[in-house]
């Protein structure tokens, strides 16, 4: 889907830390959410999740991380509630990690990296017909952020785990179905922080409503350093590069307010 293919593969060299100057540039992702500094807003709702599995499609190493994509032509995967006021489809979710434990989120909460953190990317289809118009528009994609943190195995991600050594290398793609993404939300969905920021990665665009969980998942160990066999070199290239350290760097707050469902 276009979700995820032409959107972010340009300029998806490991260290890309991407242009610093982007058009407009004060809402820009990720950030530190500095907790003291977060202002409880009780208008804020519980967020709705309407997964169905039957909707996954492929999982592919598109250079920069691994995404699963979703299939959304139809109102089948859904986010509403929290602090949306329309209906966002899933199209893809994928994460970003560090080479070692120590770090590798993209948010950090007053300045405390994790090891890894999950992205669901969805996009407005209350006012849009496709993703390639939400990602412009202001209101156009909602993002899920979870935070991973190294503990317990992760029985709900094994499925993934175990097909990630089919697409180790850049643009390799395989066939994932019936893969539930609310398995990997944490078990309180009802305390998050938002704020209104961009995409990490090309086209930057400044067109996402953030909600971080506070909440983490756990995943192994071991289940982690098989996102670190991942490569971001194709088969072709000669000299092989380990998929690590996929994140951007923190950007200016810029006096925008990130608000909690939470107090
Ligand atoms: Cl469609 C798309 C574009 C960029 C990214 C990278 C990213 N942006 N915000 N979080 N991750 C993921 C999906
Ligand atoms: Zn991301």
């Amino acid at each position: 889907t276009a979700c995820s293919s032409k959107y972010v593969l340009s300029q998806m060299h490991p260290m890309w830390q991407g242009p610093l100057a982007v058009p407009g540039g004060d809402r820009q992702s990720p950030i530190d959410i500095v907790v003291r500094k977060s202002v409880f807003d009780s208008e804020l709702k519980p967020l709705v999740t309407d997964y169905d599995p039957d909707t996954c499609q492929q999982i592919w190493n598109n250079g920069y991380s691994f995404l699963v994509e979703y299939d959304d032509t139809t109102d089948k995967s859904t986010l509403k509630g929290g602090p949306l006021q329309d209906k966002f489809r899933l199209c893809q979710f994928h994460f970003h990690w560090g080479e070692s434990n120590a770090w590798g989120s993209e948010h950090t909460v007053d300045r405390r990296l994790f090891p890894a953190e999950l992205h669901l990317v969805h996009w407005n289809s209350d006012k849009y017909s496709l993703f390639e118009e939400a990602v412009m528009e202001d209101n156009g994609l909602a993002v899920i952020g979870v935070f991973l943190k190294v503990g317990k195995r992760h029985e709900g991600l094994q499925k993934l785990v175990d097909a990630l050594p089919t697409i180790r290398h850049k643009d390799s793609v395989v066939e994932f179905t019936r893969f539930d993404p609310a398995c990997l939300l944490p078990t309180n969905t009802d305390d998050y922080w938002t704020y209104h920021g961009s995409l990490t990665t090309p086209p930057l665009t400044e067109s996402v409503s953030w909600i971080v969980m506070k909440q983490h998942i756990e995943v192994s160990h071991d289940q982690l350093a098989v996102f670190r066999s991942l490569l971001f070199t194709s088969a072709e290239e000669e000299v092989q590069k380990s998929m690590v350290n996929n994140f951007r760097v923190q950007q200016p707050l810029r006096g925008r307010t990130v608000r909690s469902s939470f107090t």
